[in-house]
């Protein structure tokens, strides 16, 4: 099978066109893009609105480098399994359209890329918080628990709730409760995450033995699991506005209209926890809740709704006056 899969492949190798589509592949790049709308949550969370155009560009950039950095490392360290896993198999490695050692030189130049760019025109705070995140993704997750525990993804999970950090330090150059609350919200929201995918394809992990929990515990100590973390998740995702006052009302009914659905979701699969169906609704759903509750952040955040909220009140005051 190798064998067939590289003759196929060598046709490409050529191909300036398929060769760098390979590269970019290797970088994962639709996991990238929720990587950096988080970053851009704790950018404007911190710049309370007004973010400076070059320092997003720089971050954005910068972050883009990193991650896809760590996803390169970890298409290495993967690619015995990944050439077993369908899903997996064609990716650039394992299909033999990218050796090893060029994906190494790869991930290392995109790495030192992104620590001289965010060090130069960000700050080293967030320079070395997105190489802490290379390196707790490859050496923690990818490494060290990924085949090794069934809270691999629970404690890996941090790794992927370093980016708003990244884009908090790169506004502020330091770190308040705010920013950490963006972690724990994305922390908190990757078992869910995870796990609703891992019910989908629990056999194929167990074909090449990754400990996912549904292979270890079954699909229904998953769903219990995944209901718990979302019930932790959306009052949390709350704090936000009460006690911390960095969003306002705007960002809270957002907040409260998404956690609604995600924990309808939770529910069904708790009560069906064999049926793909509700785990792939779950799944896709929390990729979807990620994105909106993190816009709803920035709306939240943005000097515009500030007046509005205030007129609002003004207005909403003003009335009251008048019937009392
Ligand atoms: C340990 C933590 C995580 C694990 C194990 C994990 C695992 C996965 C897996 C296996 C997929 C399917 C990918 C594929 O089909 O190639 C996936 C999809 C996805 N993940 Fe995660 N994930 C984690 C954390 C995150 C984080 C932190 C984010 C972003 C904030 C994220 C964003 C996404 C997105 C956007 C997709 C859909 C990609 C697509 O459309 O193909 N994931 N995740
Ligand atoms: C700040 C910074 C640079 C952070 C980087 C964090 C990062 C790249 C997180 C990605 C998390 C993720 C998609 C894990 C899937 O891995 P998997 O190996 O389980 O997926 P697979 O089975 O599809 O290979």
């Amino acid at each position: 099978m190798q064998e067939i899969i590289q003759t196929n492949s060598s046709r490409h190798h050529n191909n300036p066109l398929q060769v760098l589509k390979s590269y970019y592949q290797l970088t994962k790049p639709r996991i990238i893009l929720l990587l950096l709308i988080t970053t851009a949550a704790g950018m404007w969370l911190a710049a309370e609105g007004e973010v400076d155009p070059l320092l997003l560009l720089v971050t954005m950039v910068g972050g883009t480098l990193a991650s896809g950095a760590a996803n390169t490392i970890n298409c290495l360290y993967d690619s015995d399994i990944d050439y077993i896993m369908e899903r997996t198999r064609w990716r650039p490695i394992p299909s033999g359209r990218v050796k090893p050692r060029d994906a190494m030189i790869f991930a290392i130049a995109l790495a030192i890329a992104s620590f001289t760019l965010l060090t130069v025109f960000a700050n080293l705070l967030a320079a070395l918080l997105a190489m802490s995140g290379i390196v707790f993704y490859v050496a923690i997750y990818t490494h060290w628990l990924k085949r090794h525990s069934t809270q691999n993804i629970v404690i890996g999970g941090a790794a992927g709730a370093i980016p708003p950090l990244v884009g908090w330090a790169a506004v502020t150059g330091d770190l308040s409760w705010a920013a950490w609350l963006l972690f724990v919200i994305i922390f908190l929201w990757t078992p869910p995450h995870f796990w609703a995918l891992a019910i989908m394809i629990r056999d194929e992990y167990q074909d090449v033995g990754v400990p996912m929990l549904p292979v270890i515990e079954g699909d229904e100590l998953t769903a219990q699991q995944i209901w718990i973390y979302s019930l932790v998740l959306i009052p949390t995702s709350l704090l936000l506005v009460y006690p911390l006052h960095t969003s306002g009302w705007v960002y809270g009914a957002i907040a409260l209209g998404l956690g609604a659905v995600f924990l309808q979701k939770a529910w069904e699969l708790l009560q069906t926890p064999h049926n793909r169906d509700v785990a792939r609704s779950l799944f896709k759903y929390s990729i979807l809740y990620l994105m909106l509750l993190c816009a709803g952040m920035v709306v939240d955040s943005l000097p515009a709704t500030h007046e509005m909220t205030m007129a609002v009140a003004h207005t909403w005051q003003t009335w009251m006056g008048v019937n009392s």
